[in-house]
């Protein structure tokens, strides 16, 4: 039993959500005690974003978003802390920010980059930070990518029922959870990076409200097939991905042309729901259930075109659980700091094909 606090900024680039949480049990049972989102400071998102692509003197720029967004974390931590003293919390698990996701790129090693200076947020904050949670599995040769599924499998397995779990971040990843046998995961794809990516250029908002302007669109079909040829979708896992390969860059080849930017809008929506829709029934085709977390899960558009998809699965979100949508991923690295603290491997090696179990993590200590 202990309290932790997880932080999670992710491949949207929205901000960071934190949750201050409760882990008995060995991390079996959770409750979110406190929760605070905050969007990124603009400069901050831009650079960010920047950093994701090649560019000038990138050592010293991530140096200095690395700092940024520990200062930004501190800030998340004042707020779910409240009235909590900080020596009642063992430990800050700190996702960081992904700007480079290469896993077995190079010379069959490569690396994954999650910036954050987590010596500059145990300084500020005096609680143990514990960050850096893929470079081992990537060390090991796995893809470092995704580690929710141990975090979903303890939460949402059922003994009598094939369950799923669908994350809609920036990129989509599922977690499998047969009624037996072993857990599966992968990235499916992109989800509100390229969502957003496209709403911002166009219409300046940083995201589609409720997918209000997809709906307005009609989906080309012909478009929709070109982007589906992408080799990603149809590789086998253990398989991972971001922004490194899909940018906005990924569509431009065939989008910049004359096609108007609303059914641009819904064919993204649809390779969303379709990509994901079909990873589950290739991979699972036994589920029946399907929960569903990430902000993502407020664009109702694509809901409901997973709905239509995929009959016979009842679709359902994770705030009926008891886990909001948007606390999902910062729960999981809380867990997964917990597990470094009490020496459990956090990956799951038939998700992310690494050579075995580890404990996932980097422990800068309070003092
Ligand atoms: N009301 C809404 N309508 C449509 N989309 C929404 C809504 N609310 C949030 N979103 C989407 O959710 C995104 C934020 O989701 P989330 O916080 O899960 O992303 P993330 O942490 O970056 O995810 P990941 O780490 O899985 O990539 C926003 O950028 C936006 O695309
Ligand atoms: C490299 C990286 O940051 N990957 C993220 C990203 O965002 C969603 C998807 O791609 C997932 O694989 C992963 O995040 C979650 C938290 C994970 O590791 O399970």
């Amino acid at each position: 039993m202990g309290f932790y606090i997880g932080l999670m900024s992710g491949t949207s680039l929205d901000g960071i959500d934190a949750v201050l949480v409760d882990l008995a049990e060995g991390g079996k049972t959770l409750t979110v005690l406190a929760h605070s989102h905050a969007p990124f400071a603009p400069e901050l998102r831009s650079e960010l974003l920047a950093l994701n692509a090649p560019g000038d003197n990138e050592l010293h720029r991530a140096a200095l978003a690395a700092n940024a967004l520990a200062l930004a974390c501190e800030e998340r931590i004042e707020a779910v802390l409240g009235g909590t003293s900080r020596a009642q919390v063992r430990a800050i698990g700190a996702h960081g920010q992904t700007v480079r996701h290469r896993p077995g790129a190079f010379d069959g090693i490569g690396y994954t980059c999650q910036l954050l200076n987590g010596a500059l947020l145990a300084e500020r904050c005096g609680i143990d930070v514990v960050c850096d949670f893929r470079s081992r599995d990537v060390a090991a040769n796995g893809q470092g990518a995704p580690l929710v599924p141990a975090f979903h499998a303890a939460l949402f397995a059922q003994p009598d029922m094939a369950t799923a779990v669908l994350n809609l971040g920036g990129i989509a990843n599922l977690t499998l959870l047969p009624a037996e046998g072993p857990v599966l995961g992968f990235d499916c794809g992109p989800a509100n990076a390229l969502l957003d990516g496209w709403c911002e250029r166009h219409t300046g908002q940083p995201y589609d409200e409720g997918g209000r302007w997809a709906a307005s669109g009609r989906v080309d079909e012909a478009l929709l097939a070109q982007w589906l040829a992408e080799p990603y979708f149809a590789r086998r896992p253990p398989k991972s991905t971001g922004r490194d390969l899909f940018s906005l860059d990924w569509l431009d080849p065939q989008t910049l042309t004359s096609r108007d930017a609303a059914d641009v809008q819904a064919t993204l929506a649809e390779l969303t729901a379709r990509s994901v829709a079909a990873d589950l029934v290739r991979h699972a085709p036994a589920s029946r259930q399907l929960w569903v977390c990430g902000g993502g899960a407020h664009n109702t558009h694509v809901m409901q075109r997973l709905t239509a998809l995929l009959p016979g699965i009842r679709i359902r979100l994770t705030d009926e659980a008891g886990l909001q949508v948007t606390q999902v991923e910062a729960a999981a690295f809380a867990w997964l700091a917990q597990a470094f603290l009490e020496k459990r491997p956090g990956n799951l090696p038939e998700v992310t094909g690494a050579q075995g179990p580890r404990v996932l993590g980097a422990l800068y200590p309070a003092r």
